[in-house]
């Protein structure tokens, strides 16, 4: 049987959307699907072309089309969602969730139906409690729904060490545990630059002042748009997520995933470390806390719970 080329969704087809197209098939890990609502079918097609028309000068044999209708996304391996609203200044990312979990819903129903075997990526915010909505109302395994926001947290975290520091941003590793929210926690224990632990490298109280900026580095971004969040950075996360699983390169990264025990929770989606793989999230990779850490994570799982408690019922 010939080999088919890779397909690739995004639902939503707003800043996020369109960036993390053109990224994914700039790195030809398939062809490109973007799909936003019926109002919007023109500039999804525009954009769509649009990207399509730089491929020849790319270099890159990557289809991408725009859309309105599920039916093109069938069969789909990926689906990332991305569709819904994004905050503004003085808004917090919770203050999306009644707004994002119906479009959650109705988007899910639509992906399950035409792509039953696809692993499904979740941008949408507030990503920990949309992640458990598309898991709930997919009905697939958990190893197939996955959230994204450590890519992005740690991608901010190891951006700032890298500056502090004067290295490449290569060789600075980190992650970031708990919820996508003003108390997720950065592992500093955890993070190095080129294997030598950060504690070494930089004094404590820019230890801190890094873990601060990196915690409220959403709300930079949307303080400095004024109209909108970040989508560069978040694009670039999930299209490393989307390569992950299309290419099975086992990535040890922080996803959003479904706990059943691990770190003591359960029946809840949190940021935690994965391995990322052809089967989606493969393994939760359980690290021994401190017990100031334990502390840290509870109170940010305290709040992706309260948020879940907003998720209408019906
Ligand atoms: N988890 C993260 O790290 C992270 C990072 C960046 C953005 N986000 C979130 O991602 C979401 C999208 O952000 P954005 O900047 O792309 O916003 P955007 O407004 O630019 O795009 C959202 C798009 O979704 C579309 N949409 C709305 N309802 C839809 C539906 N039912 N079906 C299909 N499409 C629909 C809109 O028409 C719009 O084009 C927001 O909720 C934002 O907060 C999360
Ligand atoms: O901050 C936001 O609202 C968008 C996103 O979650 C981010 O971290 O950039």
């Amino acid at each position: 049987m010939a080999i088919k080329r890779r397909k690739i969704s995004v639902i939503g087809g707003g800043f996020t959307g369109a960036t993390t197209a053109l990224m994914v098939a700039q790195k030809e890990l398939g062809d490109v699907v973007l799909l936003d609502i019926p109002q919007m079918e023109g500039p999804t097609k525009g954009k769509a072309l649009d990207m399509l028309e730089s491929t020849p000068v790319a270099g890159i044999d990557s289809n991408i089309i725009g859309t309105s209708n599920y039916e093109d996304t069938k069969d789909s391996d990926v689906v990332v969602i991305t569709a819904g609203i994004a905050r503004k200044p003085g808004m917090s990312r919770d203050d999306l969730v009644s707004t994002n979990a119906g479009i959650m819903k109705a988007v899910t129903k639509e992906v399950v139906k035409y792509s039953p075997n696809c692993y499904i990526i979740v941008l949408t915010n507030p990503a920990d409690a949309m992640t458990y909505t598309v898991f709930k109302e997919s009905g697939f395994p958990k190893n197939r729904v996955i959230g994204q926001s450590g890519v992005l947290d740690t991608a901010r975290f190891r951006t700032f060490v890298a500056q502090e520091l004067n290295l490449s941003v290569e060789d600075i590793t980190g992650f970031v545990l708990g919820g996508h929210g003003d108390d997720m926690v950065p592992l500093i224990r955890y993070s190095a630059a080129g294997g030598v632990p950060l504690e070494k490298l930089i004094p404590k109280d820019r230890i801190d002042a890094i873990v601060e900026r990196t915690r409220k580095g959403g709300g930079e971004i949307v303080g400095l748009l004024g109209n909108g969040s970040a989508y560069y950075a978040p694009a670039a996360s999930l299209t490393q997520m989307v390569e992950a699983i299309i290419k099975d390169k086992k990535r040890v990264i922080p996803t959003i995933a479904y706990l059943e025990g691990e770190y003591g929770y359960e029946d809840l989606y949190v940021g935690v470390p994965t391995i990322l793989g052809g089967d989606g999230i493969e393994k939760i990779i359980e690290l021994d806390l401190t017990d100031d850490e334990k502390t840290a994570l509870a109170k940010s799982v305290e709040s992706v719970r309260s948020v879940m408690a907003a998720l209408p019922t019906t």
